[in-house]
This record gives C-alpha cells, sequence and structure tokens, in this order.
C-alpha cells in the first residue's frame, strides 16, 4: 500500500470507514466495493469483526439448488450417523438425502464472484451441506464429496483464499440475524446509505447482544444456538478493544506526555472489557449442555484430522477443472479462528514465542479466517510503535505499567476460565464417553482443530501469564 501510512491521524486504518453495500440490485455503475479498497479490512467501527450488517440469508435464485439442499438437510434434522439418538429410520432418510447431493450439478460461480457477502453466504452454505454429507455417514468410511459441491466449493475457496471446510466464519461470523428486526434507518435509500449502511444512519447501532438467533445450526438445538452466539456476542463486545486499540495506537503515534495520559486511561478501560467477554464466554454454560455438546454438536464440526488418520476427504471432481488444487488444509472449526482474541494478543504483546506448538497452531488458524481479518492481524503485527515496547520505555509514567499489566492479567483470566470450559464441556465429556465404553486411561482429547485441547489451552494461559511486565 504505497504512501498509506497507517499511523497518521486522519486515515489510520483502524479509523476508516468500512465501504460495503446491501445487497440487492446495485445501481447502474456502481460496484460493489467489499472487496476493493486495499484499506478495508473489514473491520467495522460499531461491529468490529462481524459484518455491520446481518449476514445475506439466502443466494439469489442462482443457487436456489444450493439452498433448497441445505433447508431439506435442516429441516429433517439429519442426524450424525453415530448419534447417541439415531435410528434406522433416521439413517435411511440421510442415505436418501445423500443421492440427492450426489444428483446435484455443477452451478456456475461467476456471478458471485462480483460479490463479497455472496461468496460468503456461498462458503456457508456449501459447507454446511458438506458437513451435513460426512457426517451422516459412518466415521470409518472414507468421505467422497460429491463434484456438485466439490468444484462450486473449491471455486468459491479460491476466491476467499478460505481452505474448503467449515470455518469460524460460517458458524459465528455470518451465520446469525437479528431475533427482532431493527427499524430501517430513515436515510436507506440515499448514496451513502447504500454504500456505508450503517455508518451513515445515526440510529443504526451494535445490535443488543440478546437479539440475536442462528441462521443455521444441526441440531436445531437451543444449545448449539447459544454456543455460536456466545462467541458472536464476543465478536460484537469485542469492538470496543478494537476502538481501545485504535485509540492508543493514534496517541502512540504523538507519544508526548499528554498522549501517554491518554494511553494510560484507555488501558485502564481494558480490563473491564476483557472482564465482559469471560463472562459472555462462562456464561454459554447457562445454555449449552456440555454432554449434548460432546455428543452431539462437536462432531459436526470436526475436520480431517480429527478422524483417523488413515481416512482421508476426496474432492470428487477436482481433476475437472485444472486451476483448483488439492486442499491440505482440513481443520475443524474453533473458536481459535476467533480474530479478536489474536488481535489482543498482538496488541498486548502477548507472545507464544516459546510455544511451538501454539505458534504453529495460531498461525494455521489465520488461514482460516476471512482473509481481510487476517491482513488486519498482518499490519497489526507490523505496528511500529508497538504498545509493549512504549510501555517498557515509560514504565515510570504513574499508573501506566500498572493498566497494562492488568490488561495481561484479565487476559489470562479470560485464558483460565476457558480452561475450565474445555474441562466442562470435553475432558469430563470425554472421560464419561470413555467409561460408558469401559475403556481406560486418560488418553488426550483432541480440539476439533485436532489439538490435545487442555495441555494446548494450559499453555497459552501459561504464555499470557509470561508476558506480564515486571
Ligand atoms: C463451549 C465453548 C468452547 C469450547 C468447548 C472451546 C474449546 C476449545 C479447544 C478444545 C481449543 C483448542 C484448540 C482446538 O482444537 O480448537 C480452543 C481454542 C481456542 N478457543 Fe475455545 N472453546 C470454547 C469457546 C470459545 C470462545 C467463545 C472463544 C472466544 C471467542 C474461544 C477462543 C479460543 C481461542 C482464542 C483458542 C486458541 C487458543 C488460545 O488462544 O488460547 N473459545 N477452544
Amino acid at each position: 500500500m504505497p504512501n498509506f501510512d497507517p499511523l497518521s491521524q486522519s486515515q489510520h486504518f483502524l479509523a476508516l470507514p468500512r465501504p460495503d453495500v446491501t445487497l440487492g440490485p446495485l445501481p447502474r455503475g456502481l460496484a460493489d466495493t467489499t472487496t476493493v479498497a486495499a484499506h478495508d479490512f473489514d473491520v467495522d467501527n460499531r461491529t468490529g469483526f462481524m459484518p455491520p450488517e446481518p449476514p445475506l440469508a439466502r443466494l439469489p435464485s442462482e443457487w436456489e439448488t444450493w439452498e433448497a439442499i441445505l433447508d431439506s438437510a435442516l429441516t429433517k434434522r439429519l442426524k450424525l450417523h453415530n448419534g447417541p439418538t439415531t435410528s434406522v429410520s433416521d439413517r435411511a432418510d440421510s442415505a436418501a438425502w445423500r443421492r440427492v447431493v450426489q444428483k446435484l450439478p455443477v452451478l456456475s460461480t461467476d456471478d458471485l464472484k462480483t460479490s463479497e457477502v455472496r461468496l460468503r453466504r456461498a462458503h456457508h452454505v456449501l459447507v454446511w451441506v458438506m458437513h451435513y454429507y460426512i457426517y451422516t455417514q459412518p466415521e470409518d468410511i472414507q468421505p467422497i464429496i460429491p463434484r456438485g459441491i466439490t468444484i462450486p466449493l473449491l471455486r468459491v475457496c479460491q476466491q476467499l483464499l478460505l481452505p474448503p471446510i467449515m470455518t469460524y466464519s460460517d458458524n459465528v461470523l455470518y451465520n446469525w440475524a437479528l431475533l427482532r428486526p431493527q427499524t430501517p434507518p430513515s436515510d436507506q435509500g440515499s448514496f451513502e446509505a447504500l454504500l456505508f449502511p450503517l455508518s451513515a444512519s445515526s440510529t443504526a447501532s451494535t445490535p443488543a447482544l440478546d437479539n440475536l438467533k442462528c441462521l443455521a445450526t444441526f441440531t436445531g438445538t437451543r444449545d448449539e444456538e447459544e454456543f455460536y452466539l456466545a462467541s458472536a456476542r464476543i465478536e460484537f463486545r469485542g469492538t470496543e478493544v478494537l476502538e481501545i486499540m485504535r485509540e492508543t495506537m493514534d496517541e502512540a503515534f504523538v507519544g508526548d506526555n499528554t498522549a501517554l495520559r491518554r494511553i494510560t486511561s484507555y488501558l485502564q478501560r481494558l480490563p473491564t472489557v476483557i472482564k465482559d467477554i469471560t463472562k459472555l464466554l462462562t456464561d454459554v454454560r447457562h445454555g449449552c449442555d456440555p454432554e449434548l455438546f460432546y455428543n452431539q454438536i462437536r462432531p459436526w464440526l470436526k475436520g480431517q484430522d480429527s478422524g483417523p488418520a488413515s481416512i482421508k476427504w476426496v474432492f470428487e471432481g477436482i481433476e475437472e477443472d485444472p486451476t483448483l488444487v488439492q486442499p491440505t488444509e482440513l481443520s475443524g472449526s474453533s473458536a481459535g479462528q476467533s480474530s479478536l482474541i489474536s488481535a489482543l494478543d498482538i496488541f498486548l504483546g502477548v507472545s507464544h514465542g516459546d510455544n511451538p506448538t501454539a505458534v504453529q497452531f495460531l498461525k494455521r488458524m489465520r488461514m482460516y479466517m476471512p482473509r481481510h481479518h487476517r491482513n488486519f492481524l498482518r499490519h497489526l503485527e507490523n505496528n511500529p510503535r508497538p504498545l509493549k515496547a512504549l510501555v517498557e520505555a515509560n514504565r515510570d509514567y504513574p499508573g501506566l505499567l500498572n493498566a497494562f499489566n492488568a490488561s495481561i492479567e484479565t487476559l489470562k483470566e479470560f485464558r483460565e476460565a476457558h480452561i475450565r470450559i474445555v474441562g466442562v464441556y470435553i475432558t469430563g465429556p470425554a472421560r464419561r464417553a470413555r467409561e460408558r465404553l469401559g475403556q481406560t486411561g486418560e488418553g488426550a482429547v483432541k480440539g476439533t482443530g485436532g489439538m490435545s485441547a487442555m495441555a494446548f489451552v494450559k499453555g497459552t494461559r501459561d504464555d499470557t501469564a509470561a508476558s506480564k511486565l515486571s
């Protein structure tokens, strides 16, 4: 990005408006700019990493075949092949549904390419169908993903630079709608409102955290919805984290005494926000039952690397288009793909440098994040005036060091709460499942991302604790 100074006050990258358009017929000559602006990191002032408008809930009629096949899986409530309540007739229903998927024609993706929101919806629909297809079959059968899914999905992935698998963006970032729709802004018809639907309107705001529902869940349970919405609420609440980051970095650019005073006060706000995020995480326990999560929700989200090592997913028809490449990234959906928590790590200078497993995993998880968010994190990493160095250089400034360390401490507490959540939702139910099967031993349980779950989340907690300044 030549001639773009990320830290200049007027065009600070965290303050730039977010070019986006509501889908629908665009006025003649007006392009969908969501992917065009080089400085657009798809981070919104009011909704952070969440899109400023509820995600597209249905593709135009050209792709109705995909929407219809997903609808039918959702309404039939297809069951996991080995689910605890799956009957013989459930399996017959799934087999009939899979036969329809096998016959899907290869729809063109050409007209999707001009619209980021359509591409996202296409990724969402195709990966949901793909996961239904894979997990309604026995786990020891090699999944052969039919060409009607493979070819368009891989083409959409080429555009979005995402792996062909369910990601955090498919079940959290772009899987929500408003429970009670908000009143549309009065100036909705204006050109500016069309380009900047939220920033142009004085009535629009971050959705209330209790005003959210999910577009899709595998099980149709409130538990699954609450599991996704816990992350969604965290992302929305996290908007203030991004605001604090922007304000802090603006002041770091000036760097005088007034700037230090302001940075101190911004950092004093941060622990409150991180505590709220921690509460939103632990509140998942009110709506999502751990046994149901472990046995009925989580298996749908797994990737190739969570299953038996010998079972490789086959993408049928890939050879029909020479531009398509064999997918290598096939890890399951994980909140480890949340750009918000990574942004906090980068901003506060939390280093996982002594923890190669974490470095490798978190680096890999970036490939599962929307590409604009990935670029945002890279940009943040290249910040020439990192906060930690500034605090170290001004450690005697009243309150600064304490505010910084308090922020790290609350991030550590978030990770501690997360460890307890992993214990309640994964380690505990896994142990009980082993006991039911009469198995002995404490074998390490893998996370959806294919990691040894508990050791991993404890490691990132320790990295956080070690990042305090003495
Ligand atoms: C019931 C709820 C949750 C469970 C059972 C859970 C479980 C896990 C597991 C097993 C991992 C290890 C990596 C993997 O294999 O995926 C992980 C990583 C991670 N999770 Fe969660 N998680 C939950 C909710 C959340 C939420 C709501 C967030 C925040 C949005 C979150 C953020 C993270 C992050 C950032 C990592 C990467 C490790 C780190 O940076 O500490 N998790 N989670």
